[in-house]
């Protein structure tokens, strides 16, 4: 299933101001330079030749992208209208900005707000800061990930390194105590950004009684209204149950029971080969649990690029992860020992029996908005939950906005972050800018997958003439040195201008990796302009440079 994603920031705002003003610059210092080259080529040697004739190609590349970033420009400067809906509060017990809920979305709203001179307010109702990631979801799940990692390299890996020992074992209440202490050294770390950007904070339950009052149940067992020229809706996501299966976070577990596992479970069933499937489901994995993933879908994590997908789930195999795709879950029994679970083909068909020790459901999560008195004020919600919200992140009903997971787009950490400071400024009336096309995407298993802009099947549905470069880590003389050569770097442009519209990265630190690819995205780089960036050898990296080289030419080492 291929998904396309329309932040509401990109609808009026592709570029900035600033980004606008050093694309105009960076074209006209290209052709400049483009220009003396193209002289000195007259008088000099072939290789300057070369030189010469590059730039003239990236000057003409970068022509192109400067018409398309003016006529962004026009559209910016016809939308610069101040979008401030109530004005700001003056010494009153008003606040400028309400963030209803604490997670990325929510707190870096509060803390941008509190930084452009708005008095703000946030309501966190779990008594912690930092929302579903921090608490129960990024966080907790790469601390798990990078502890597993390490056990599962030191029983399988060290040895070809030259470290050996006599045994190793793994004690699970110490790996949960790590986690748990960098849950909270973070969630704490937020509380005094907070205090040092003044930033007031309420923790209790925040429910509208009017567009601009919140009614605060406080976990102290008070109720206080929090009063707010803005109010920012940062309420989040949860679990998306399954019908007919109850999550009791023992042995029917959704991702917050799986990363609180006392014991490594015999067997794990995983249903939902998503991100948080198979992050988990590598976790356990490594640990010594037998993983099934039955997987509803055709393919395991849908929106990946297919052709990446496919060498992912080859590696997972390879891991000893099972997936039983195109399956589905009809009926669980717990009324055993072992939970049993009858499965079969997703469009019906012969049934057969799954035995588990424990069940994660991992088939999604939900916008998360009860109890918070939308249907009081009026605010809609579409037909899965989530609050449309216009270019600006307004909701239907004046000065009350939304962000994050409980609004369309990927339900993404750095998505809500993006989210809450682009709301923040149109509120200061300022511009913002988020666009959904290029936000990256890691799976953190290993090795990683990373992704940002298109697929294949994106841009072959789009009908976008385009080319494919290539180079696996196996050419990379870095990934051969630690010994961890599993992957590949792709890179899609488009065929007549070799600007890049996707790349797709799977390799250890993948995550790190994608990166440079969103920055050339978001400045309309081609291929070129990545391959004639010098990169450190050796590095990981220099497989993202061979990959462009394959775009527009060809690769050295492979
Ligand atoms: C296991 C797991 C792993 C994940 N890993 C990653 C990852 O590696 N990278 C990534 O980018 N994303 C990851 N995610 C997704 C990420 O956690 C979310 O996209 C992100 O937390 C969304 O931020 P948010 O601010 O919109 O909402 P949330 O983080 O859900 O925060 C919303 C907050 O609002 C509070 N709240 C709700 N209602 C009220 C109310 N009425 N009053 C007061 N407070 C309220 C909630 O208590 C919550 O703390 C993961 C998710 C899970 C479950
Ligand atoms: N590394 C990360 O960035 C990261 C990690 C974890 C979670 N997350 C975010 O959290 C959200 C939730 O993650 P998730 O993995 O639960 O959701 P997901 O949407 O990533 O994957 C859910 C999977 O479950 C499958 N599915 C749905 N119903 C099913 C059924 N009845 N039986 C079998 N399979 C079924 C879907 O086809 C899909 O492949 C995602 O939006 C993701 O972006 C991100």
């Amino acid at each position: 299933m291929i998904s396309f994603y329309e932040s509401p920031a990109a609808q009026t705002h592709t570029y900035t101001h600033t980004q606008t003003e050093r694309q105009i610059k960076g074209s006209f210092l290209t052709i400049r330079s483009s220009v003396a080259c193209i002289i000195r080529s007259l008088f000099s040697s072939s290789f300057q030749k070369q030189q010469s004739m590059a730039m003239a190609n990236l000057a003409r590349r970068k022509v192109t992208s400067l018409f398309n970033c003016s006529s962004d420009a026009l559209r910016y400067s016809f939308s610069l209208s101040s979008t401030l809906s109530r004005g700001f509060a003056s010494g009153s017990d008003e606040n400028d900005v309400v963030v209803i809920g604490g997670g990325p979305g929510g707190y870096v709203a509060a803390i941008k707000a509190a930084q452009l001179g708005l008095k703000t307010t946030c309501i966190e109702k779990r008594g912690a800061l930092g929302g579903t990631c921090l608490n129960v979801g990024c966080i907790p799940s790469k601390a798990l990930l990078h502890s597993s990692h390490m056990y599962h390299e030191a029983k399988t890996s060290f040895a070809k390194h030259g470290v050996t020992f006599d045994n190793v074992n793994i004690d699970v209440a110490a790996m949960l105590g790590q986690k748990d202490k960098a849950v909270s050294t973070l969630t704490k770390g937020i509380e005094g950004l907070f205090k040092k950007n003044k930033v007031t904070y309420v923790k209790g339950h925040g429910k509208f009684i009017s567009p601009s009052e919140v009614s605060v149940d406080t976990i102290d067992g008070d109720t206080t209204v929090v009063k707010g020229k803005n109010i920012i809706i940062a309420t989040g996501s949860d679990v998306k149950g399954l019908p007919g299966i109850t999550i009791d976070e023992k042995r029917i577990v959704s991702s917050t029971g799986a990363l609180a596992l006392t014991e490594v479970p015999k067997k794990l069933v995983v249903i939902g080969a998503g991100y948080i499937g198979l992050e988990m489901g590598s976790v356990w994995g490594r640990l010594g649990s037998e993983v099934t993933v039955v997987e509803f879908a055709p393919d395991i994590v849908p929106s990946m690029d297919g052709e990446i997908r496919k060498q992912f789930q080859r590696s997972l195999e390879k891991q000893k992860m099972k997936f039983m795709l195109k399956t589905k879950v009809v009926a669980v029994d717990t009324s055993s020992d072992i939970v049993k679970l009858t499965v079969e083909p997703s469009a019906g068909g012969d049934q057969s029996v799954l035995e588990a020790d424990v069940v994660l459901v991992s088939a999604g999560r939900s916008p998360f908005t009860s109890g918070l008195g939308l249907e009081t004020i009026g605010v809609e919600t579409d037909k899965i939950g989530r609050i449309p919200v216009d270019s600006k992140f307004s909701t239907n009903v004046k000065g009350v906005f939304a962000i994050g997971d409980v609004i369309p787009g990927p339900m993404l950490a750095h998505k809500a972050e993006e989210d809450g400071i682009a709301c923040v400024e149109f509120i200061a009336g300022k511009e913002g800018h988020v666009d959904y096309d290029k936000v990256p995407g890691v799976c953190y298993t290993h090795p990683e997958v990373a992704s940002v802009g298109k697929t294949e099947e994106q841009v072959k549905q789009l009908g976008i003439p385009y080319v494919v470069g290539k180079f696996p880590m196996l050419g990379n003389s870095r990934a051969k040195s630690i010994d961890d050569a599993e992957g590949l770097v792709k890179i899609i442009a488009e065929k007549e201008t070799d600007k890049v519209v996707g790349v797709h990265i799977m390799c250890s630190n993948a995550g790190e990796l994608i990166h440079e690819a969103a920055i050339a995205l978001t400045y309309g780089a081609s291929s070129e302009d990545i391959a004639r960036t010098c990169h450190a050898h050796p590095t990981l990296s220099e497989a993202v440079k061979e990959a462009a080289m394959a775009t527009y030419d060809k690769a050295i080492h492979i």
